[in-house]
């Protein structure tokens, strides 16, 4: 293969928008639209490599600077991408082969989008699956867990789409109604429930009612925040009691906060919101603030980036796990290919796939079965555009008019007098 043919003649950006179920969470509640981005490398011998990233104003400006910079790199060339990423995003001059370690989380997100193309290209080209690239599987399959959400039945205003069927869950029955579908269409092993909705008692007898009705499977409560640390104090023995939960996520909202939690609490603390960059792990490891890192490729630098922060996971004894936003099957498949390549995944990660029903890849949505998936078969990715499916998505986004999440404006359709300020409890 000449590199003439495999180098890069053209990428794409695409703004789209998903329909998106009315999910509660400590900021407030989905908006009706989920806004992403699909990224399209292309070579020149006709080759796409495929990326999926955020839906907002902001990242939307640096991947349009970025794109047009891409002709004529070599998709073998990361270096060379991020010296090009580098140099347009981010304040930090330095324009190195690493991976944001300062904590600039905008540069690292441009880096990502790209990143993953550029890798997927790569598995196209060598005609080996990305996980390949990535060093190869020491496992078959990623295990996911169940996401579950308290609900409200449907959008306040009429989004202009059918009503989603899951129904309204805002009380324990609601929340086991939700888990067994979810369990029983999926086939999950572990549950995590979104917290700091209510207050945490309230939250934690939806904790009993699933540790009832699923006896056995690990538990997750993320707050995103919303507790103080004598809120977390007061509550601790009723989390801790039999066991109840694998791991807490994100009690409190800052580090230092979560190195305090650390010194009371008996079970491990995650997160993906105090430790979200390389340059944040030595305090994360000094204040032994963390035991598990929810990774997440979209922000951390790409897939490399995540193999690196699971190396240093390893280093320093932290688990590692993933985190998700509301995303399609690009971002999945993605996250399937370097989770098989993680020998320390040792935790059921994320995904919010279940609560959405467009897709915008070829052959509609991946099958997550008995609570893991494996990477699409074929080379790179696996995965490829529908590209009437793009057409449509990206139509919606031109309709919705939203153009930056924001679940707290959502929240005040229902509750004129809602309050995101944190700690809410
Ligand atoms: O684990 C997390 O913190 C998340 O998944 C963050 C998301 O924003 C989630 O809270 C959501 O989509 O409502
Ligand atoms: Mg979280």
């Amino acid at each position: 293969m000449s590199l003439s043919t495999t180098r890069i003649v053209a990428a794409r950006v695409t703004p789209i928008a998903f329909r998106d179920p009315p999910l509660l969470n400590v900021a407030g509640v989905h908006e009706p639209w989920a806004l992403r981005s699909i990224i399209e490398v292309e070579t020149a011998d006709g080759r796409v490599g495929l990326g999926e990233s955020y839906g907002n104003l902001e990242t939307l400006e640096h991947l349009a600077k970025i794109a047009p910079q891409l002709v004529g790199l070599d998709p073998f060339d990361l270096n060379a991408l991020t010296r090009v990423v580098y140099g347009l995003v981010g304040n930090n001059p330095d324009t190195g082969a690493t991976f944001a370690p300062e904590g600039d989380k905008a540069r690292a997100s441009a880096l990502a989008a790209f990143e993953v193309p550029f890798l997927d290209l790569q598995g196209q080209i060598l005609d080996r699956p990305l996980y390949q690239v990535l060093g190869g599987a020491v496992r078959p399959h990623v295990a996911y867990s169940a996401y579950l959400f308290y609900k409200f039945a449907q959008h306040k205003e009429d989004p202009g789409y059918p009503t989603d069927d899951w129904g309204e869950a805002l009380t324990p029955a609601q929340l086991v109604q939700q888990a067994r579908r979810m369990i029983d269409s999926y086939g999950f092993g572990s549950i995590k429930l979104k917290a700091g909705v209510f207050p945490p008692e309230e939250e934690i007898a939806g904790l009993k009612a699933l540790r009832a009705a699923f006896p056995g499977y690990p538990l997750r409560i993320d707050p995103n925040g919303g507790w103080s640390v004598a809120t977390t104090r007061r509550i601790m023995p009723l989390l801790a009691a039999e066991g109840l939960l694998e791991y807490l996520e994100d009690p409190v909202s800052t580090l230092e906060e979560m190195g305090e939690v650390a010194q009371f609490s008996p079970m491990p603390l995650a997160t993906n919101m105090v430790t979200v960059a390389f340059g944040h792990i030595p305090k994360t490891v000094q204040l032994d603030a963390v035991q598990v890192i929810l990774s997440d490729h979209h922000y951390w630098g790409g897939l490399r980036a995540t193999q690196h922060l699971a190396t240093l996971c390893r280093t320093f004894g932290i688990g590692i796990s993933m985190h998700s936003n509301s995303h399609m099957g690009i971002s999945l498949a993605a996250m399937t290919h370097v989770g098989v390549t993680l020998p320390n995944l040792s935790y059921a990660c994320d995904t919010h796939y279940p609560w959405q029903e467009d897709e915008v890849i070829a052959g509609g949505k991946l099958s997550i079965r008995n609570g893991v998936l494996a990477p699409p078969p074929g080379p790179g990715l696996g995965v490829t555009l529908d590209r009437q499916a793009l057409a449509r998505l990206h139509q919606n986004y031109l309709d919705c008019g939203i153009r930056k999440r924001d679940d707290a404006k959502e929240m005040r359709k229902h509750q004129p007098d809602f309050n995101p300020q944190c700690p809410r409890f």
